[in-house]
């Protein structure tokens, strides 16, 4: 059964002073010198284990029920890795299908800290990549784009001054036709911010002109963990051709607030953050699950923001970025499972 949501994973490196967990192992896909390269992999492990995150058992801990746990993944970057090889197995066959006309969602999870910023909008990130790529044909695409967060649930515009900041709406279209399943809600709907500006880009330094003035505009604030930490979700969307979409999204991590000691602004953002994420999770299982059973879009404006992009013929990649610190092991957990 095809996953309808790919699910990859990435380790970071350690951050100056932090405290690895011992027990955190990666296998990846990525072979270097020809060989498939193993980060801090245990040797008794069989190397013909799919690729993936091997939890391994506390060595503090004699509980005997405490096992070894594998969680495979469609693939899995070590801290070795860069996001040019994630970007080329992983991202660059999606973008075939956006110029194909299809809608294509690729989205980094995971707790505070672990990278998904420095993925998704670092230098060399991926964002950066699928812009060269889509204008690597000289610019004879008819490109548009939109910038939103989701912050405390509302979505807001990026690029427009913020003294025109106001919460925007979210509208469904129905379409007419017959829906072949009635569990599936969202048939036939199309999702649509009436007042969300689009432009149009005709090149990569106009793109990065525009997006920086989205960036500044972002809602970050520093919590224990992470001095510049996204406190909102980021939804950058290109329009490409007559049907072609592509959504790319930065989450706010998911957080635990008796690490990040947070003050009471940040716990209500925490607190809508980590509902929202949730809400994700449950669609994204649903979906895979492909059972038939009825898919919660509308747990949250994130998940109704993306209802017609997760789901049906639409594609998506899921990043899963991990944080190798001791204090994040229950955090990876969840995120992992
Ligand atoms: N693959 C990587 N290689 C090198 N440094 C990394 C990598 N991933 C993350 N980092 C560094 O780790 C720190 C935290 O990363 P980042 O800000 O991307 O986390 P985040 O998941 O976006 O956090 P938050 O949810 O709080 O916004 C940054 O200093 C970043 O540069």
């Amino acid at each position: 059964m095809t996953p309808r949501v790919r699910v990859i994973a990435r380790l970071r490196p350690p951050l100056p002073g932090e405290v690895c967990d011992d027990g955190l192992r990666v296998v990846s896909h990525v072979h270097r010198g020809g060989e498939k390269e193993k980060e801090n992999v245990n040797d008794t492990q069989p190397s013909e284990l799919a690729p993936g995150i091997l939890i391994l058992k506390d060595p503090s801990s004699s509980s005997l029920t405490q096992q070894t746990q594998h969680y495979p993944f469609h693939s899995a970057y070590t801290p070795h890795n860069t996001s040019a090889a994630l970007f080329t197995r992983d991202v660059l066959p999606l973008l075939n299908n956006v110029l194909g006309g299809s809608t294509v969602t690729i989205f980094a999870y995971g707790v505070t800290s672990s990278g998904k910023t420095h993925t998704m909008q670092g230098e060399d990130g991926i964002i950066g990549m699928v812009v060269d790529e889509l204008f690597k044909g000289g610019g004879e695409l008819d490109i548009s784009m939109s910038y939103l967060e989701l912050y405390l649930d509302a979505p807001y515009d990026l690029l427009v001054p913020p003294t025109q900041r106001r919460k925007l709406q979210i509208l469904s279209t129905v379409s007419r036709g017959t829906n072949p399943n009635p569990k599936n809600t969202t048939f036939g709907h199309t999702i649509h911010l009436p007042h969300l500006s689009t432009h149009p880009i005709s090149s990569v330094a106009e793109f990065h002109t525009l997006y920086q003035r989205g960036v500044r505009h972002r809602s970050t604030g520093a919590t224990l963990l992470n001095s510049g930490s996204s406190r909102s979700h980021a939804v950058l969307t290109f329009y490409v051709g007559a049907r072609g979409k592509l959504h790319l999204l930065d989450l706010a991590g998911s957080e635990n607030n008796n690490l990040t000691g947070n003050d009471p602004q940040r716990m209500r953002e925490s607190a809508a953050i980590n509902t929202s994420l949730s809400a994700l999770g449950q669609v994204v299982g649903a979906l895979n699950e492909q059972n038939g059973a009825r898919i919660p879009y509308r747990s949250s404006n994130l998940t109704r923001l993306l209802s017609d992009a997760l789901g049906g013929t639409s594609l998506a990649l899921l990043i899963v970025c991990l944080a190798p610190g001791i204090k994040f092991r229950g955090d990876l957990v969840r995120s992992v499972k």
